[in-house]
Parts: C-alpha cells; structure tokens; sequence
C-alpha cells in the first residue's frame, strides 16, 4: 500500500517564471492515429511534490486550458492524496483501426478484462464499428465503446442496436439532452465523457438523468482532489481516464483512482501503450491492473533525455503557459484551484 500522509497546508500559487523554468516540451510519437493525432505534444513541469503535467490539446483556448495547469501545478506542487488501494484496473484501448489490427492492440494490455473500443470515427461506417467491437469481443471478456459524441440519436439508437452487448456506450451523441434520448431509448448503460468534463455544470448529467456512469479526467477536471470532488458530487459509478497523457499525467490519473473510496469499473489509464517513447520507462499492466507510480524524489524519474521540440514549438508552449497562468491567476479563476493554493 502506498504510504498516506496527511494533506499538505496551502503553498503559494507558484510564479510563471517558477514554473517556466522547471518545464519541459516534450513530442511523444504514437503507434497508432488516436483522436487524430499521431504525435503528443505537452509540457512536463517540475516541482517540490514532484513532476507535474500540463497538455491541453492544442487547439483548446486559454480558458479550457486553465483546469488543466491548475492539475499539472497541484501534482507538482502538492504531490498525490492519499490512496486507498495499490492497483487500479485498466482497460485496452482501441483506437479506430480495422477489425484485423485489434489482436495486436489488445496484445499490449496482458490481462485485461474490458477493451475500449473507439467508434463513430469521422469517414468510417457502422460496419467498420460492427467489425472492431466482434474482434474484440472474441478476444476479452467485456468491452465498452465511445463515440465521443459522433452519433444523432438516431444514429446512436441504431447503432447501439447494430454492434450488440457492451459494458457501456460513452458519448453517444454530443449533447446531455441527446444522451438522455438515448438512455431512454437502449437497455445498454451509457457513460458521460465530454458531457462532464467540457460541460458549464457537470452535474447537469445527473439532473437530466442522462448517464449511468461518469468518465472522469483528472487534467480537463482541474486536478486529483477536483477528480475526488466531483466523484463525490456525482453519485454515479466512475472511470477515471486519461487524457492522453505522458507517464507524469497517467501519474496522476492512477493516483485519483488508487483514493477514490469505491472504484468498480475499469480505468482508461493504459493509454502509455499508444506511444513509441513516453517521459519515462513504461510500465504494462500486470494482471490487467498498473500499480500507482509518482515521479519524484525518491520514486520513479523521468528519463534524462526527454523528446524535446524544436524551438518554435517550445516558444509556443511557454507563451501558452505564461497566458494560462495569468488566467488562472485571475480572482475569477480561484475556484478552479478549489482553495488548494494562497
Ligand atoms: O479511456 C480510454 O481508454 C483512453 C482515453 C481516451 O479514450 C481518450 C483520451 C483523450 C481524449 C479523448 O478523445 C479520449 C476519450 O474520449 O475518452
Ligand atoms: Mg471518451
């Protein structure tokens, strides 16, 4: 069991120029197109707690960006709360490739139970769907699938129809009130993605009885305590997930679901398996579970030759840093750092 310690008392919210010079822009190159990307740029940030992520997607403005500092600022600086369990079970995740490709996706995640199978992808059709979700399904014991809202109702209705039993459907269609049509509509339990952690009110799920399950991600959702907030808030069962993050954020990810109090599905935490390098030596799941690591002293270290970027790149990452955390500094944004920072 990992050690607990008692929560740290409220450190200063760190100086731009602090974090600036304890960052680093990394490139990480993938195995496969995930989310249309075939390489992840983001920025690792050293602190006293130890390293911390912060890798908004890069399209995403300033304001979206400003809960995902504020988690690679609380791990670097407050470092994890204390967990409750040693291993968290993950699932495979499988990215929108053709039907013959998901044995050897699903060989990276030895002993997993539940496969997530990625569908609704944008110039694919429903049978492409069909034939993924069957070769998985041959292969693991439970699979659930996400759309990442790509479905009408409809579309989600027939859909869901076509491909069969699933443990879950998550994001059918983009809208909470699409995603209560089709709860409405299907016997098949259905999870809440981008309805919660893009959302205004992410408890708007819960009064449009729109979900049976919450995917949470601790970097969009502002942090591992926020992460425990709002499991809590929520009352539905939870699956924390990454955000397609470097071994520092799936850190982080692993150690919001080792303390949340009940955790009785899957986490999507085995996303490191997507990438050809990652920020540190990479770990596959033992028995289908991986164990919570934290990179800081006196735990696991980030490699020394990290995949940096070319200066321009660099530059942009900073300049973004440096407008996030001016953002984040605002008295409008302190309850975004949740009073975890003076
Ligand atoms: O949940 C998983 O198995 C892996 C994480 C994952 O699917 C995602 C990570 C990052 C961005 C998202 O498009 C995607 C998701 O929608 O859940
Ligand atoms: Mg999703």
């Amino acid at each position: 069991m990992p050690m607990s310690r008692p929560e740290p008392s409220r450190p200063e919210l760190p100086t731009v120029a602090e974090l600036l010079d304890a960052a680093v822009v990394v490139r990480l190159p993938m195995r496969t197109r995930f989310r249309g990307l075939t390489e992840r740029e983001t920025m690792i940030i050293r602190g006293p707690a130890g390293w911390g992520e912060f890798g908004p997607f890069v399209e995403y403005g300033d304001f979206e960006a400003a809960a995902w500092l504020a988690a690679g600022i609380e791990a670097a600086h407050l470092g994890p709360p204390p967990a409750r369990r040693d291993s968290v079970r993950i699932n495979a995740t499988v990215p929108a490739v053709p039907a013959s490709e998901v044995a050897a996706v699903l060989a990276r995640y030895p002993g997993a139970d539940t496969a997530k199978v990625k569908v609704a992808e944008r110039g694919q059709s429903l049978d492409d769907d069909v034939a993924r979700v069957a070769a998985a399904r041959e292969l693991i014991p439970r699979v659930r699938v996400d759309a990442n809202g790509g479905w009408s109702v409809d579309d989600a209705i027939a859909a869901i129809r076509a491909i069969g039993e699933v443990e879950y459907v998550e994001q059918p269609c983009a809208t909470v009130a699409e995603l209560a049509a089709v709860r409405r509509a299907v016997d098949v339990p259905i999870a809440a993605d981008e309805s919660i952690r893009k959302a205004e009110d992410p408890l708007r799920v819960v009064a449009a009885d729109a979900a049976d399950v919450a995917v949470l991600k601790v970097a969009p959702l502002g942090g591992m305590r926020a992460t425990l907030r709002l499991a809590d808030q929520i009352g539905l069962p939870v699956v924390v997930s990454s955000a397609l993050d470097s071994a520092v954020g799936i850190a982080a990810g692993l150690a919001a679901a080792a303390a949340l109090p009940t955790l009785d599905h899957a986490c999507g935490l085995g996303t490191g398996s997507l990438f050809v390098r990652d920020v540190a030596d990479p770990v596959s799941p033992v028995d289908g579970s991986l164990a919570p690591r934290w990179f800081a002293d006196g735990g696991d270290a980030v490699h020394d030759d990290l995949p940096t970027v070319d200066p321009d790149r660099d530059r942009w990452w900073r300049d973004r840093l440096t407008r996030v955390h001016a953002v984040l500094s605002e008295p409008a944004s302190r309850n975004i750092l949740q009073n975890l920072f003076q």
